[in-house]
């Protein structure tokens, strides 16, 4: 459960997200669209622990989110947008790398990993350099080891931004899986169809928050 209450993030004297509230629940997909600097990253930043809030809190079953160390041990999971992988690494090892952060079992470990690039189509490519891959192979590899590390909460930035439909269609099945196994989704994006995918359907305008649709 994720629960938002009146929460400002500034930048200097911008004022990126004003006074936005707002739950999503266990099993429930939330999307976010708006204009270009609405607001949207810095929100999906702010509840991943990865942008002070300025007034507000951010809380996660309860939890207070106070920084990105405590958001990522409680499975609080950022897809970013432009996908956040390191360039000179393997698709696999990008997605190892956090799941042995977290001190999992090596075999467990393999397992999601192979797991997960093959949901997202990319079984093959596993040890192919993140900077050989095309861009939305990258997006896709980016969204794998987001689901790889079965978070409780995933907050998918644009991250169908580059796909044809049928990736498209593939990423929103995975985030839809992840929520009916319990987490609680949040999706930024310029995409009617994505937006149209989800339980409800937020607007950001210039960092204030209506609804178009209610979760
Ligand atoms: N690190 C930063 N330093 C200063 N200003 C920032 C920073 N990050 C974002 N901003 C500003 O905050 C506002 C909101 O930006 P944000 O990236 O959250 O919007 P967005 O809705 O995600 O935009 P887009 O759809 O283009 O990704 C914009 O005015 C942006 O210029």
């Amino acid at each position: 459960m994720i629960q938002v209450s009146n929460i400002t993030v500034a930048y200097g004297e911008v004022v990126a997200v004003d006074d936005v509230s707002f739950v999503v629940p266990p099993g429930f997909v939330l999307a976010v669209s708006g204009p270009s600097g609405a607001g949207k990253s810095s929100l999906l930043w702010a509840i991943a622990g990865a942008v002070d809030v300025l007034t507000g809190k951010v809380e996660v079953d309860g939890l207070l989110i106070s920084d990105r160390p405590t958001a990522a041990a409680h499975g609080v999971v950022l897809i970013p947008q432009g996908n956040g992988l390191a360039r000179v690494l393997t698709a696999r090892e990008n997605l190892t790398i956090p799941l042995l952060a977290n001190r999992q079992d090596l075999d467990e470990t393999d397992r999601v990993v192979e797991s997960a690039l093959e949901a997202v189509g990319l079984a093959e490519s596993g040890d192919h350099l993140v900077e050989e891959l095309s861009g939305g192979e990258q997006q896709r590899v980016a969204v794998a080891r987001g689901i790889a590390q079965r978070g409780r909460v995933i907050l998918a930035d644009e991250s169908t931004s580059e796909l044809d439909s049928t990736n498209r269609e593939r990423v929103l099945t995975l985030l839809r899986t992840q929520a009916n196994q319990g987490a609680a989704v949040v999706i930024a994006t310029h995409d009617p169809t994505v937006a149209a995918s989800a339980d409800g359907h937020a607007l950001m305008d210039e960092g204030r928050l209506t609804w178009l649709r209610r979760l």
